[in-house]
């Protein structure tokens, strides 16, 4: 069952291409991860699914309907990226105001706790720590107990423990049937949490797949060195010369420093270093090397499927019940 869908949707703000021609499928019980650089089109996309914003061109569905009638979102939970409480209501209040929106919403000391928040019922939401305000936004996303939750980078500026915290409690909706869509930088939040990611780089779907194929894409290095030949050396995804440097991006770079060594290549100035996500993708994906603005230079036009997932096989979408709003904060 299909709880929201992007089909071949495009977002443009003035001269900037925000989102171009992007497909995205959530079905019901999935926790998706939506990963991209800054800027990459993350929270426009999240942005559109709620109907928060329309679609330049293409189409959006949320639980079957359009993502800006009512009915549909009384099923929906939503953190945006930037939330703002009013300073002085109380955390239960701030937690029973959006609660009366729902006709059977999570108890307040139930949902408190589950986002470690007990403690503060009583506080101000302006004398709230930063991690405190951002799991109390996060918190109330779920109050309707939500079909589908969407999380505009939920642990950005969290410590350790309190993201571990949220962790548990996005895990814990998810272990109960829920569905999740959250968007993060860093892989190894969408690791600690999806199965499935979507990687988003200047406003396209670079890959839709497992974690594990995306995975063991981004782990792509780039050993870059200057030497004057070059035999041709096995493991190496893509070589370029640059500025009289050698660029070769491989998956064991350990191994392939090993081979420059045994076959007797004189370099200098070696340098190993990681490669961005989006320089990673750019690079299997494109047949010229990332420079400037890439839209439209790279051949074809679908995502890079990197491994296998099980297709899906409902297309169905659901009906929607009546009435309500998402919790945003
Ligand atoms: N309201 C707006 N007006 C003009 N440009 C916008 C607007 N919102 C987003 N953009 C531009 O659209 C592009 C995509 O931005 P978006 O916020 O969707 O990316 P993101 O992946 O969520 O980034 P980040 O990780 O930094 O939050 C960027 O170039 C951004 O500057």
């Amino acid at each position: 069952m299909i709880l929201a869908r992007a089909d071949q949707v495009s977002r443009r703000y003035g001269d900037v291409l925000a989102l171009d021609r992007v497909d995205l499928t959530v079905r019901a019980g999935e926790m998706v991860g939506l990963l991209g650089p800054n800027g990459a089109g993350k929270s426009t996309l999240m942005n559109l699914i709620v109907g928060l914003r329309r679609p330049t061109s293409g189409r959006v569905e949320l639980f079957g309907g359009d993502p800006r009638d009512p009915a549909p979102r009384r099923q929906l939970g939503m953190t945006p990226q930037e939330t703002g409480l009013p300073g002085t209501l109380r955390v239960g209040e701030v937690v029973d105001f959006a609660a009366a929106h729902y006709a059977d919403p999570v108890p307040r000391d139930e949902l408190l706790d589950r986002f470690g928040l007990t403690d503060q019922v009583r506080r101000q939401t302006g004398g709230l720590s930063g991690g405190q305000r951002r799991r109390l936004a996060v918190a109330l996303a779920f109050v309707g107990r939500p079909r589908l939750v969407l999380l505009d980078e939920p642990t950005s500026g969290l410590d350790v423990e309190a993201r571990r915290t949220l962790w548990d409690a996005i895990r814990a909706f998810h272990a109960e049937g829920g569905t999740v869509l959250l968007s993060s930088h860093y892989l190894e939040e969408v690791e600690a949490l999806a199965s499935r990611v979507v990687v988003i780089g200047h406003g396209r779907v670079l890959a839709d797949d497992s974690v594990d194929a995306v995975r063991s894409v981004v782990g792509v290095r780039r050993v870059s060195f200057v030497a004057d030949d070059l035999p041709a050396l096995p493991g190496v995804v893509r070589s370029e010369l640059i500025d009289g440097r050698n660029h070769l991006l491989t998956t064991d770079a350990d191994q392939l420093v090993r081979d420059l060594v045994t076959a007797g290549v004189g370099f200098t100035d070696l340098e190993v270093r990681p490669t961005s996500l989006e320089e990673a993708f750019l690079a299997i994906t494109a047949e010229e090397p990332p420079s400037g603005d890439t839209r439209g230079a790279r051949p074809g036009d679908g995502p890079v499927t990197v491994g296998s997932r099980p297709a899906g096989d409902d297309d169905e979408p659901t009906t929607a019940a009546s009435g309500g709003r998402p919790a945003t904060a």
